[in-house]
């Protein structure tokens, strides 16, 4: 590598200056003589060729050096000797971040994401096979070794059995949490590399508990796709969508780290701010949280529970389908357009067009014809009213100048108006899409009454084995519809409850969170979904935190791409999308290939906080924690008074055992602040998170539960840990997800009762 590095040195040295020379003498050749117009042409083009081959090839080799120069200090973690079936010879094979060969072309070491290191990943020393574009390789592995090099020192080696070596492991988790991502090249477990290698299927998920390493087998096995199809896919058609901007931080290094460019990183609120239609201010999810957590009553606390609950579900996907079926026949509401003193085209013309002219054609074809046919109108009005405008001005003496320049003063004067009614055609803003989104929640009742009948339809259709347009009566996509449960619709009366509660947010000015993706589906389905072709990859994390209407919209938006969607169903701590499931996630992508696949083993926190987190849950998913010895967690039975102090000492003793990231998690906003507030003082450095914030550093912060989620923390300090504040069966989700951010130590303070739903520990 050293070579290496210096021969591309010496290349881009003498290229440069070869480049600098061309530059210099661009010019030389060119002739103003006319005769030799022909030859000049040619010689500038040959140059210009020569020198962007120069750059290419410099930009080629300086990407390389800075590869190089990133690995050598630890250019192999591993090595398996590899004798193939019907061959005497044994092959080592050297693993690292990048594939290193010799002036002849002898790999020297092996990219890990080439298919013969699998087996480093895949089998301990014994009978092995792995998968080539050519075809299986079977043979045998006779030796399996890791290595620790860290700045070009060896600081340890094993030779391992089955599993890569707990030593390395061990030694990999011991460390601090950072903040930014690690990669997890060097120790990927087996089941971890079948994720990451997965080939097979269009839509694959992942279920794992929390700590299993979902993400960073994401992030690993985006760097394998973008490796394998290096010809073929690129970094920008990949999307990662995560939960913030935070988290979006933290994983941003993994592929720059190896090697690649990185990919799109984008959050599912920033696509519905972009694309919805409304004037109304969007609820984030995080004001949700904060919402549903401290509601005004215990009443209006029930009823935006159930309301979230119900409206993230594929039974109301049905009661959305069930209105738009309901609007090819009559409901939307237009709006005219025209200048500020003349309406041009009425509501009235609008309806009679669209719901008379068009009634054969589908809603999105009916939107787009109408705006054809407004352009049309336009074009004949523009030229009437151009000449309308003309007679004014003659007939205006104040008015002076040439005809012609009368003419095209009316023409500017039509046309700037034109200009705008044709912007508003071309963005659909014919519609009072706000109105109908209220009209939706005004009727409720009647829509859920139609997907009721439409599901028993479609429950008929299925028995009796009829048409597929029958199927099609029950919905837009027929998906919904055939999962709508009659035991979860909600009561008439809670319903109708349900629907003026949206519309009084509504007039307040707010679009609910549980209700944005609703209104945005509404709205897709009647224009058409929007689309995004060129994307080949989407990566969907905290995919528990995804309603069945994110889903119908994420699928349709990607109709070309795979998805890799991860999640813990243990951590589904937002009201909104407790339904969810694995199943309900595979039936929205009902075209495509999927298969789940479950991680069962947590490798974030020790031993002792592993259980204790787990035994929060007693049927959540089974996990079995990675043997890491630590303390176990302890509940500090504090007065509030004394709280503070107490952590504060806490805080030191952290800090003091070695902890360089602790997080004091408090259950909301507000308690967050004042947290802050209180430690401030005493505690140097002390940094708080909010839904804002975006960046990351090494340290001491307070943060709001929920924004902690997909984070780590060497240490966590749960300062709310009582019967207050998680009291209800609702909490224990959160209370999970909150005790498994920790890497080494976890403290729980409680003032007064503990939270029942925490195990029996040790208390102090
Ligand atoms: N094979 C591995 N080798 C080394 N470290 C690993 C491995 N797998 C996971 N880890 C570590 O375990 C921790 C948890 O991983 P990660 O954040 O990817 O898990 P997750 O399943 O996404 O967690 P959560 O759902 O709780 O957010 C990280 O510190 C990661 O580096």
């Amino acid at each position: 590598m050293d070579k290496q590095m210096e021969s591309l040195h010496s290349t881009i040295g003498d290229q440069q200056q070869e480049i600098v020379e061309m530059k210099r003498h661009f010019w030389d050749e060119v002739s103003v003589d006319k005769e030799q117009l022909f030859e000049t042409y040619v010689s500038i083009m040959q140059q210009a060729k020569d020198l962007a081959n120069y750059e290419r090839v410099q930009d080629h080799a300086r990407r390389l050096l800075t590869k190089l120069g990133k690995h050598i200090g630890s250019p192999y973690f591993g090595r398996i000797d590899f004798r193939e079936e019907y061959e005497v010879d044994k092959l080592p094979v050297t693993i690292g971040l990048m594939s290193v060969t010799d002036e002849n072309g002898e790999h020297l070491v092996y990219d890990w994401r080439t298919p013969i290191a699998s087996l480093f990943y895949d089998y301990a020393p014994g009978p092995v096979r792995y998968r080539t574009p050519m075809g299986i390789i079977t043979g045998e592995m006779t030796l399996k070794r890791q290595y620790l090099i860290r700045s070009s020192k060896l600081e340890a080696v094993f030779d391992t059995g089955i599993q890569i070596g707990d030593d390395m492991l061990q030694d990999m988790l011991k460390r601090s949490a950072d903040t930014k991502m690690k990669t997890i090249v060097s120790t990927i477990q087996r089941e971890q590399n079948a994720i990451i290698r997965d080939d097979a299927h269009e839509v694959l998920i992942v279920q794992g508990a929390a700590g299993s390493g979902k993400t960073s087998a994401a992030m690993q096995r985006i760097a394998y796709l973008l490796y394998k199809y290096r010809d073929s896919m690129h970094s920008e058609q990949v999307v990662l969508f995560s939960p913030n901007d935070l988290f979006n931080d933290y994983v941003s290094n993994i592929l720059p780290e190896l090697g690649e460019s990185n990919m799109t990183q984008t959050t599912f609120q920033q696509y519905v701010d972009y694309r919805l239609r409304t004037t109304r201010q969007i609820e984030d999810v995080y004001d949700q949280a904060e919402r549903l957590m401290n509601p005004s009553s215990e009443e209006v606390g029930q009823l935006e529970r159930a309301s979230a609950r119900w409206k993230a579900s594929e039974s109301f996907m049905a009661v959305a389908d069930a209105f738009v079926t309901s609007l090819m026949n009559e409901g939307i509401a237009f709006e005219s357009l025209g200048t500020p003193k003349r309406t041009v085209i009425t509501e009235e013309m609008l309806r009679e067009h669209f719901y008379v002219t068009l009634a054969d054609w589908s809603l999105p074809a009916r939107m787009d014809k109408t705006r054809e046919w407004i352009k049309g109108y336009l074009k004949d009005w523009a030229a009437r009213e151009v000449k309308r405008v003309y007679q004014r001005f003659l007939k205006q003496p104040n008015y002076i100048g040439s005809e012609e320049e009368m003419m095209q003063m009316s023409k500017k004067h039509v046309s700037k108006w034109v200009r705008e009614m044709r912007r508003k055609a071309h963005t659909y803003g014919f519609i009072k899409w706000d109105a109908l989104y209220e009209q939706f929640n005004a009727h409720l009742p009647r829509w859920c009454e139609n997907a009721l009948a439409a599901a028993s339809t479609h429950d008929a259709s299925k028995q009796t084995n009829t048409s597929a347009e029958k199927v099609a009566v029950a919905g837009l996509t027929g998906i919904a519809a055939s999962h709508v449960d009659p035991d979860i619709m909600p009561t008439a009366s809670l319903v109708a409850n349900m629907g003026e509660h949206t519309l009084a947010r509504m007039n307040e000015g707010i679009i609910p969170y549980e209700d944005a993706s609703v209104f945005l589906y509404i709205m897709e389905s009647i224009e058409g979904f929007n689309t995004f072709n060129h994307i080949r990859q989407v990566v969907i994390d905290e995919a528990q935190d995804y309603s069945a209407f994110q889903y119908a919209l994420l699928s349709r938006l990607f109709p070309r791409s795979k998805f890799t969607i991860l999640g813990d169903w243990n951590q589904a701590i937002y009201e909104s999308n407790r339904v969810g499931r694995v199943e309900m996630v595979q039936r929205m992508f009902p075209e495509r290939k999927s298969t789940v696949i479950r991680l069962k083993k947590s490798y974030r926190s020790t031993k002792p906080i592993s259980e204790f987190a787990h035994a929060i849950l007693p049927n959540g998913e089974p996990a079995e924690p990675f043997h890491r010895d630590g303390k176990p967690p302890v509940v500090h039975v504090v007065t509030e008074a004394e709280r503070p102090q107490l952590v504060f000492e806490r805080l030191q003793q952290l800090r003091e055992a070695g902890c360089q990231s602790i997080a004091v998690l408090a259950k909301d906003e507000a308690s967050s602040a004042q947290v802050y507030q209180l430690l401030s003082q005493q505690v140097e450095g002390l940094k708080r998170v909010t839904k804002h914030t975006q960046q990351f550093s090494v340290g001491c912060w307070v943060i709001p539960s929920y924004l902690a989620k997909g984070l780590e923390f060497d240490g966590v300090i749960i300062w709310d840990a009582d019967q207050e504040h998680y009291g209800h069966e609702r909490d224990r989700k959160l209370l999970y997800t909150v005790c498994t951010r920790a890497l080494h130590e976890l403290h729980l303070y409680a003032v007064g009762q503990p939270s029942p739903l925490l195990p029996v520990a040790e208390m102090k």
